[in-house]
């Protein structure tokens, strides 16, 4: 018998891990996932956007638009950040970071400091705002290379009946 050879690529499956990490994601409106990597290839640091560890999901809120302390964006942690905070203890220099929307200029800081050298993103929703032009130049300047994800497939099925084991 000869080997499969529809198997996903590295590109695929690290994006793919990035978007189940999003499906934890209580935000209503967007859920962003990201997932880290070294230069073996092994995983280092998942995370999705939700609020910080001891905020109640309930208690916070979600809406977008309205007083800013009564929306969720002084209070959401970004996918990228809880990636990078929940890592499993390594040095991140030289590590990649797949996210599934680009990171804005608060993430980029973190991405930067934590010594992640390069950026893989899906989607690029909110080129051209000021938080994603930031980011750029800030990425850029401190050498920090981005490049949107290359895949073959459109989407991933997940099946969790034992029969198709
Ligand atoms: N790179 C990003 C960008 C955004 N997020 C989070 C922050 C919010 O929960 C949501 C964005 O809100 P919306 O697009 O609905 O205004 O996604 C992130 O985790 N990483
Ligand atoms: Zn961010």
């Amino acid at each position: 018998m000869s080997k499969r050879t529809n198997y996903i690529s590295w590109d695929e499956y690290f994006m793919g891990v990035a978007l189940l990490s999003a499906k934890r994601s209580k935000d209503p409106a967007t859920q962003v996932g990201a997932c880290i990597v070294n230069n073996k290839n092994k995983i280092v640091g998942a995370g999705y956007n939700g609020l910080p560890a001891g905020c109640d999901d309930n208690e916070f809120p979600w809406d977008k638009q309205g007083d800013f302390l009564e929306t969720k964006y002084p209070y959401v942690c970004h996918a990228e950040l809880n990636a990078i905070l929940n890592n499993i203890g390594m040095d991140l220099h030289g590590c990649r970071i797949y996210t599934a929307l680009f990171p804005c200029n608060e993430c980029a800081k973190a991405i930067i400091q934590s010594g992640i050298t390069e950026v893989i993103y899906l989607s690029d929703k909110y080129n051209g705002s000021d938080t994603s032009l930031a980011s750029r130049r800030m990425l850029d300047t401190a050498g920090v290379q981005y490049r949107k994800v290359e895949v073959h497939i459109s989407k991933i099925e997940l099946s969790f009946e034992e029969k198709d084991v």
